[in-house]
């Protein structure tokens, strides 16, 4: 199967192109709260826009119209009995920050199957802000054109009460993220709102059984703001994506002792995902044994090694910076 991975900052999505897909020489976009994009042969047709043949518009009663564009629209000329048979039934993501760089990683592997699994359908929903809702649609055709036979529906809007209507799980990335010689706690008042207001949602419109999983940093702290917002959900479904830390003291242990990192082992971080916390080298093994009879620079494990786990997402993070540019 042919997939595109191209980066959400291509030429594929510029402005142009999407104004040329679009068959007209400017882009102008509308500005649905909702906008679905089916692959399904169970899906009832839905409208079509922008060029598209409007057949089915006159089917369906206004009050039932939902916006759509593409391939989807039109539903793919599959007979049910080309559905796979053993399939699970539909599953309901919602994806916030679907327009950004973390995401446009996250999407493909969870329409592929990497995720779920290859017998799981996926009904992906994303939310994006209102100066993203652009790009978002750009990644909708991306995806669209990615023919991926498991996603069978997409749906787009900066309206958490709509995208996270009945979301089986909700992999929230959208926030501000850090710019240069930004902290992360700089980002926790404008980050924590955005988090508030999407539990607040959850609690209101998501499945009651919906699994959380917070992205966007301060990603621990962001996951209890959410949890609070959303009384009436288990708050065991809540979790944050904190092992990133832990990755890159095991990746510079390996490095320092020239070992693969399956060699590592027993390695905890202290404190949170910041310049202040503390990867721990005393009880962290390589090969079993103790890191110090290993690596014998205790001058690199009591400096070095600390402040390149501290910072090095801070590098990262200028890097992937200029390469948006
Ligand atoms: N936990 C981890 O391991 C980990 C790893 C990498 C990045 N992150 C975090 O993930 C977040 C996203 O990073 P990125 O590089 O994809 O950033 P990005 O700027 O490329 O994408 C963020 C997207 O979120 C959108 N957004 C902002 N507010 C929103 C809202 N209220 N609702 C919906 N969408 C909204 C933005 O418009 C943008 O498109 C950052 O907070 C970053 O620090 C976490
Ligand atoms: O630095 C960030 O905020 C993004 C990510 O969590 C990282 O550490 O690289």
């Amino acid at each position: 199967m042919a997939m595109d991975l191209s980066s959400p900052y291509s030429p594929a999505r510029s402005p142009a192109t999407l104004a040329a897909r679009r068959g007209s020489p400017h882009l102008v976009l509308r500005r649905p709260r909702l906008a679905t994009v089916r692959c399904s042969v169970d899906a009832p047709k839905q409208v079509q826009v922008q060029g598209r043949p409007a057949a089915v518009a006159a089917e369906q009663a206004p009050a039932a119209r939902k916006e759509c564009y593409g391939v989807f629209c039109t539903t793919y000329d599959l007979k049910a009995d080309e559905k796979t048979k053993s399939w699970k039934s539909l599953v309901n993501v919602a994806v916030s920050g679907a327009a950004g760089m973390i995401s446009n990683h996250l999407l493909f592997k969870l329409a592929s199957g990497e995720v779920f699994g290859p017998d799981q359908p996926i009904a992906l929903k994303l939310l994006g802000s209102e100066r993203s809702l652009q790009a978002l649609e750009g990644v909708a055709m991306e995806l669209e054109d990615s023919l991926y036979p498991l996603l069978r529906e997409v749906s787009i809007g900066i309206d958490p009460y709509v995208v996270f209507e009945d979301a089986e799980w909700a992999l929230l990335i959208g926030a501000k993220p850090r710019g240069p010689g930004i902290e992360r706690s700089a980002l926790l008042d404008i980050n924590g709102q955005i988090f508030a207001e999407q539990g607040k949602a959850l609690d209101a419109v998501a499945s009651r059984n919906v699994k959380v999983i917070v992205i966007g940093n301060p990603c621990n702290t962001n996951a209890l703001i959410c949890l609070k917002n959303a009384p009436n959900l288990p708050a065991k479904n809540f979790h944050a994506l904190t092992r990133l830390d832990e990755n890159r003291a095991k990746c510079q242990l390996a490095l320092k002792a020239g070992v693969f990192y399956d060699k590592v082992s027993n390695v905890t971080i202290w404190g949170n995902h910041s310049t202040t916390q503390v990867p721990d080298f005393l009880n962290s093994k390589i090969n079993g044994r103790p890191v110090k009879e290993v690596i014998k620079d205790t001058k690199w494990l009591e400096e070095e090694f600390t402040k390149t786990v501290q910072k090095v997402s801070l590098c990262h993070t200028y890097i992937l910076g200029e390469l948006k540019r």
